[in-house]
């Protein structure tokens, strides 16, 4: 999310306070009327059910006291309810009409609590300052730049600090060969003290630290991981193992934002969420009829549902009930945002397959804070489970999931989508010449490159053992081929090394498209076709279906 959207969110968060001082007023006047006037008992009901609202409401537009305040009167309404007394209505009506005092406005509150967003760049600069192998260096920076990082080579500490501080440089990860400081251990520790405290001095996010060595020992790697740094590499090492460190830590960078379906009937107190949300980076659709909850499941695939306990038609227990239904939201964490204090209730929302239970008012950053450990956590765990663990791609099984929700997408949105079927040409010679590690290496760099060559919208999953998938939703077939036409030429470009000998490998590739075809099954017959003759043709090349 970038600055504008975050600072048009906060904008928004004004706007929605504002509305909702104006609604609490006319609301908390109409019903002292109303009081005034019938004196009737059974206004109770309604006065209860308002207070219980503003109670769990007033704290997350920046109205703590009023929240304070309806709480205590909700419990004495409540009581007063039970014992069905008619006394003392007009003076209630007078507490009800004193509860507008607190809405003055003080300093807003997305002035107050500020939250930032993360930010989503390409590939950035990596600093390298390493002990004089002339060939491993070359190796890193030719594997490093294959796949976009520009490459600073360092000689000295100050010239590495001063790149790092200098914001041209854009600066994504600091490569620290510790060699460079001779063996002494008090000299490493300060060098390793000192980058740490220089990468943070810059205010932004701080560069990742990878620490080079040519010794292996856990007080090394303590004393790294007490500096920040994010991978330890052993000399010799493979060059590939920065980029694919650097592509995943990317992709957890990226992950932080997440998508969270707000379920609650009161659209007002939903609006104001979504903009605390969105200025934490979250993308965030609103749905305030539970009942049309799984529609809008369907169609925003959130990381995360936030829902209200008490909604007409259906309560949020219920609604947890019918989501936990379905296969495909089984792992999808379920959230309540709810004034309800009582433990019993909460205890009961849990076991209908409810993940936690945060309780209004909320603070902004006590909201984006709670909501974005339990999106990293399920992307975590969803990883695990669908991913494939030597590229981190998505698995055969969960990759054909992808490519039926993504097509019925496309048929919905009356828009294109391209299937490529993708396979190393002879990896089995591969394998053969230089040993399964080293295959292994390759599968992992044609992962990354696909990734990296990716959009945002785009699915990858590695389909079998040398073929992987891509699926391009918005994607006619003449811009497919441009992208894999790009993909193999790079691919083609890259240099491996192993047994002191350089190799490259290529791949051939096969596409299909939508609406040309329109059932998934053979979408997928059509690319694999496209790719066998592919294969036939020559290999290195693309071939289209249609
Ligand atoms: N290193 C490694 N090799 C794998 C993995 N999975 C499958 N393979 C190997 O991939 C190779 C696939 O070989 P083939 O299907 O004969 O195809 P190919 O040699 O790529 O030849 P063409 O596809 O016809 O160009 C086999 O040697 C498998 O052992 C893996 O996870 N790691």
């Amino acid at each position: 999310m970038n600055a504008d959207r975050v600072a048009a969110a906060r904008a928004q968060l004004d706007v929605l306070r504002r509305d909702y001082r104006e609604r609490t007023r006319a609301v908390l006047e109409a019903l002292a009327s109303r009081l005034v006037e019938l004196n009737d008992v059974s206004l109770l009901d309604e006065v209860e059910s308002q207070l219980h609202k503003l109670a769990g409401s007033g704290g997350s537009f920046g109205f703590a006291e009023l929240s304070r305040e309806s709480r205590g009167l909700e419990l004495m309404v409540r009581e007063q309810r039970g014992r069905r007394d008619d006394s003392g209505l007009a003076s209630l009506a007078m507490r009800l009409r004193s509860l507008t005092r607190l809405l003055q406005d003080g300093t807003s509150r997305s002035q107050r609590e500020r939250t930032e967003a993360p930010g989503e760049k390409g590939p950035g600069a990596v600093l390298v300052w390493s002990a004089h192998d002339e060939l491993a260096d070359t190796r890193l920076a030719s594997t490093l730049s294959q796949f976009g990082h520009a490459v600073v080579r360092c000689s000295d500490q100050s010239q590495l600090e001063a790149e790092i501080a200098d914001p041209e440089v854009g600066v994504e990860g600091v490569l620290v060969d510790l060699d460079v400081q001779g063996a002494a251990p008090a000299a490493r520790k300060s060098l390793l003290e000192h980058l740490g405290e220089a990468r943070t001095r810059g205010g932004g996010r701080p560069p990742r630290l990878f620490v080079l060595s040519s010794e292996d020992t856990l007080p090394l790697r303590l004393q790294a991981a007490r500096a920040g740094a994010s991978g330890f590499f052993v000399r010799p090492f493979d060059p590939m193992q920065v980029v694919d460190r650097l592509e995943r830590l990317r992709d957890e960078q990226i992950a932080q934002s997440g998508k969270v379906l707000l379920v609650d009937d009161d659209h007002l107190l939903a609006r104001h969420h979504a903009a605390v949300l969105e200025a934490g980076g979250f993308e965030v659709d609103i749905c305030t009829d539970p009942l049309k909850a799984l529609d809008a499941m369907d169609r925003f695939q959130p990381d995360l549902v936030l829902m209200d306990l008490y909604m007409p038609g259906c309560s949020g227990p219920e609604l947890a009930r019918v989501i936990r239904m379905h296969d495909a939201w089984l792992a999808t964490p379920l959230v309540f945002l709810s004034a309800e204090t009582d433990l019993d209730l909460q205890l009961t929302a849990a076991s209908e397959g409810a993940d936690d239970f945060l309780t209004k008012p909320i603070a902004d950053g006590h909201l984006v804070a709670a909501v974005r450990a339990r999106v990293e956590r399920a992307r975590q765990v969803a990883q695990l489970i669908h991913s494939d663990s030597l590229t981190g791609l998505l698995k055969h099984g969960r990759i054909k999931e992808e490519l039926l929700a993504e097509l019925s997408r496309a048929q919905r949105q009356g828009q294109p989508l391209s299937l490529v079927m993708l396979d190393i040409d002879h990896f089995k010679r591969v394998n053969d010449r230089f040993g399964h590690p080293v295959g292994d290496q390759v599968l992992r760099a044609l992962g990354n490159l696909l990734r990296q060559r990716a959009r945002k919208s785009d699915r990858i999953g590695r389909y079998g053992g040398e073929e992987f998938m891509l699926i391009l939703p918005d994607c006619a077939t003449d811009s497919a081929r441009l992208l894999v036409e790009d993909i193999r030429e790079r691919f083609g470009a890259l240099h491996f090394n192993a047994a002191g000998e350089e190799f490259s490998v290529t791949l051939s590739a096969g596409i299909a498209s939508y609406p040309a075809t329109s059932d998934s099954g053979e979408l997928l017959n059509r690319a694999d076709q496209a790719l066998y003759a592919a294969k036939q043709n020559g290999r290195n090349r693309v071939e289209l279906a249609d």
